[in-house]
């Protein structure tokens, strides 16, 4: 993929087609703090567009990674192994896409192997691929179980996620304990309750 290029299905409409050139990008945050109330030219703001760019490109750079291939490398020498392999408590920040405000949390992932399995990492890899994106947490939720499944092709798939989100607790409704749980179970752990029972416990639930 090409440093322009959006992925397939989250350009929206023409205008958000092309990516904007750096320079457009520290303009439309110049008018953000104009907008804030604040003067864009004085010192201590004065090289904020630029950081607040940088920072956008590590906050979304999940749009130029591919979750794919993040799993594509796999073991199937796993003796036998037949029991769920569970990555519990993966940190993530991601932004809501309603207010573009942030969205903290953790994420729990279990997965049932057929025949192969994935080095851990790739687990919160992929967790960060689908978080640097623009959100909601129930889409964030089943992208990541969909990815696992189609990739790994595993007997079943299980996604939780426990958030919480600024755009609640720090403005509009100002919950401020609030936390959001999601889950996705996939295959044997939706079919099955003992087995999701066992990966609910192992998360501690
Ligand atoms: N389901 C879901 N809702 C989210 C998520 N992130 C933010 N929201 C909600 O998206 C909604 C957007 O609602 P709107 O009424 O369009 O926006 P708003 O006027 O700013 O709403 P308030 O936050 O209630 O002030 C809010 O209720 C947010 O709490 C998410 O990941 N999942
Ligand atoms: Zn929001």
């Amino acid at each position: 993929m090409n440093e322009h290029a959006l992925p397939a299905g989250r350009a929206g409409n023409d205008e958000g087609a092309g990516r904007p050139t750096r320079e457009e990008a520290e303009e439309a945050v110049r008018t953000l703090i104009r907008w804030a109330g604040d003067d864009p030219r004085r010192e201590g703001l004065a090289d904020t567009p630029s950081r607040v760019v940088r920072a956008y490109e590590d906050w979304f750079a999940g749009y130029r990674q591919d979750p794919a291939s993040v799993l594509a490398r796999t073991f199937s020498e796993i003796a036998k192994y037949d029991e769920m392999v569970i990555l519990k408590d993966i940190p993530f920040s991601s932004h809501c896409e309603h207010h573009m405000a942030p969205i903290q949390g953790k994420v729990h992932v279990g997965y049932l192997p057929r025949k192969r399995v994935v080095g851990i990492s790739k687990l919160a890899r992929l967790v960060q691929a689908f978080a640097r994106r623009l959100q909601i947490q129930e889409r964030l939720t089943a992208e990541i179980a969909d990815a696992l499944q189609a990739e790994l092709q595993p007997l079943g798939v299980a996604v939780m996620i426990e958030a919480t989100h600024a755009c609640m607790t720090t403005r509009g409704v100002h919950a401020r304990e609030a936390v959001m749980t999601t889950s996705r179970m996939l295959g044997i752990f939706r079919e099955n309750a003992k087995t999701r029972a066992e990966f609910l416990a192992a998360i501690g639930k």
